[in-house]
């Protein structure tokens, strides 16, 4: 898929979320190219319509965004939960099972979703897949000893890359963290590999994100899909 087009249905999977924030709920706001087209809805609707509501963020950069149109961010912990979670994703299958953290905000995304009454999913149709695992597999580590966390994933056979920036510095995550991608190609037990990845000394989280979504958005050619998760 083009650029162009991506985007386009990234925009417009992001203004049908939108709809679903009203007046006093308690929204998390997720990360990502397709999570900006979300707030710039969310920041015209509060500047042109007097939408309201309290926002709480799963990186700085969105925070950033949304303080930009006056939207009112709070801290986490000043809130008893979200309402709703708007978020983006990398790859989404049809058991509803996912990979987050392209953007490295894995963690801040997870503690936001655990702790929401309701969860949605916005993407492009090209985040689609029969088998999750094409994305390499974000992983947040803790910097001390992340070569022997590397070793662990390399005797493993999951092909892991510590996330570099444009200069060659490894890319931090709003907790300070490290960032190791996992080249699987596919994930065919998913549960077993979360398991694994948790109870690694070093690891903080991983972005599989299994069964926890509601619903997902799917900018589509034509009405973005909204898909409902039957198991949840
Ligand atoms: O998990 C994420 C950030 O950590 C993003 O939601 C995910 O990478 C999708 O991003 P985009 O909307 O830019 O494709």
């Amino acid at each position: 898929m083009d650029q162009e087009l991506q985007n386009k249905l990234k925009k417009e999977a992001g203004i049908k979320a939108a709809q679903y924030v009203k007046d006093g709920m308690v929204v998390g706001l997720g990360t990502g190219s397709t999570v900006r087209y979300l707030v710039d809805e969310l920041g015209r609707r509060w500047q042109e319509e007097g939408l309201r509501f309290t926002g709480v963020t799963t990186s700085r950069r969105t925070t950033a965004q949304a303080e930009s149109y006056g939207i009112k961010i709070v801290d986490i912990d000043d809130v008893d939960h979200m309402d709703l979670t708007i978020d983006g994703a990398d790859e989404v299958d049809k058991n509803f099972n996912g990979i987050k953290g392209g953007g490295a905000a894995l963690l801040w995304e997870k503690i936001v979703a655990t702790n929401s009454r309701h969860y949605i999913w916005i993407v492009d149709h090209s985040k689609q897949v029969d088998t999750i695992g094409k994305f390499p597999l974000p992983v947040e580590v803790i910097p001390f000893g992340v070569g022997h966390v590397i070793k662990q994933f390399e005797a493993k056979g999951y092909k892991p890359v510590l996330r570099l920036d444009k200069e060659g510095k490894p890319v931090l995550t709003d907790e300070n963290d490290y960032v190791v991608d996992l080249h699987l190609e596919r994930i065919d037990n998913p549960e077993a590999l979360a398991a694994d990845l948790i109870n690694t000394v070093g690891v903080v989280e991983h972005g599989l994100f299994l069964n926890m979504v509601d619903e997902v958005i799917v900018g589509n050619e034509g009405e973005p899909l909204v898909l409902t998760n039957p198991n949840k």
